[in-house]
């Protein structure tokens, strides 16, 4: 299959890699040194997938028109990375590889023609240098949109990736895109302090903010209406029992829920962004909360505390453990 891959970071290297090795006829965009590194030596997967090294085309724009497209970007970058490729891709199939909950919403505003599709990734991958990505965590990733049932060009699309990884068609997709924002509360912590998500879970303090932060987005959700998808171990029912605990006992979810990160220290994609000297997506995560929360007239303190903190970081470098701490005294 003639597969397009916009954004080839963390993400769009892993796939990119892993379906040029399937055998498909894979093309990225990247851009700057990125580009030049894919260019001169393809792209270098290291990690939980093997080592791979795939010799792929590269330009900043995709140049033939695909079957299918993989819209790999940060949230923030998606609605300029579709629009500056939408002559070529509109009218393929699009799945949006993406944390928060506007992916697909996007793509298919943009791309009338086209059947798009979101992509929940749990994998952890660190786009180490231009052209390289280190794998840290594997695991089975979550393709479907809106809350239906499964439908057969997700199951097709789904057999296709899983000749890269293992992908598994849901139904309830927006459901389970609200279980991955959950999950996504690891993120802002630890690009806060400079430390992995690994040495954050294990700072009592710390947890219990990266705790509390979970606790609001679960009871945000709740108050949407909203059913939460099963991933990663959760399911509506253990998140809604969550939502009613005190932190000190709710601060055992995020250590069970994220055991599977082994050792191999993950910064998290948000923490990437910072290191990369980038803007963050934030807004996009801690943010969805907030302004989900403003959508019904409520408030989510602490997840607006951390995008302000988030932001500081971004133009400041990062910050001692108290202030993040501090988030839940004021
Ligand atoms: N990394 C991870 O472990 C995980 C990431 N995710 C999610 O997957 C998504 C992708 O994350 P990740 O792979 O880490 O992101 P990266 O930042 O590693 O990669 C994003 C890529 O998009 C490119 N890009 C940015 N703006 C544009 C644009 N306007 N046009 C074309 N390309 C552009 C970037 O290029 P440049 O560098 O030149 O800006 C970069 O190559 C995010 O939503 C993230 O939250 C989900 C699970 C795990
Ligand atoms: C896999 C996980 C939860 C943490 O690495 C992630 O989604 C991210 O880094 O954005």
């Amino acid at each position: 299959m003639r597969i397009g891959i916009i954004g080839a970071g963390a993400l769009g290297g892993t796939f990119a890699a892993l379906l040029h090795q399937a055998g498909h006829d894979v093309e990225v965009t990247a851009r700057g040194a990125s580009l030049a590194a894919i260019r001169d030596g393809g792209i270098q997967l290291t990690g939980g997938y093997g080592d791979v090294h795939a010799r792929v085309e590269a330009s900043e724009l995709l140049t033939r028109r695909p079957d299918l497209v993989l819209v790999c970007t940060k949230a923030q970058d998606a609605e300029a990375a579709i629009t500056a490729n939408a002559e070529v891709i509109d009218g393929a199939t699009v799945v949006v590889v993406q944390n928060g909950l506007d992916g697909v919403d996007t793509a298919a505003k943009l791309l009338p023609r086209s059947s798009c599709l979101g992509l929940l990734s749990i994998i952890a991958a660190n786009h180490t240098e231009p052209g390289s990505v280190r794998v840290t965590s594997t695991a089975e990733s979550f393709l479907g949109r809106g809350d239906g049932p499964p439908d057969d060009e997700s199951r097709r699309i789904a057999e296709v990736l899983s000749e890269a990884v293992p992908v598994a068609a849901i139904g309830g997709f927006r459901g389970a895109q609200w279980t991955k924002l959950v999950v996504n509360m690891v993120n802002a912590v630890p690009a806060i302090v400079g430390r992995s998500v690994q040495e954050a879970l294990s700072n009592r303090l710390l947890r219990r903010v990266i705790t509390a932060s979970m606790r609001e987005t679960v009871r945000i959700g709740i108050a949407r209406g909203i059913r939460f998808g099963s991933l990663q171990g959760l399911d509506d029912r253990r998140l809604r029992r969550f939502a009613r605990m005190p932190l000190w006992i709710g601060q055992r979810l995020p250590r069970t829920l994220f055991a599977y990160l082994g050792s191999v220290p993950n910064l998290g994609s948000t923490q990437q962004s910072v290191r990369r000297g980038q803007p963050t997506e934030i807004d996009f995560l801690n943010g969805a909360v907030v302004r989900q929360a403003e959508a019904i007239g409520s408030d989510a303190p602490v997840n607006r505390a951390l995008v302000q903190l988030v932001h500081e970081v971004e133009r400041e470098g990062f910050l001692p453990v108290e202030r993040v701490v501090a988030v839940l005294r004021n």
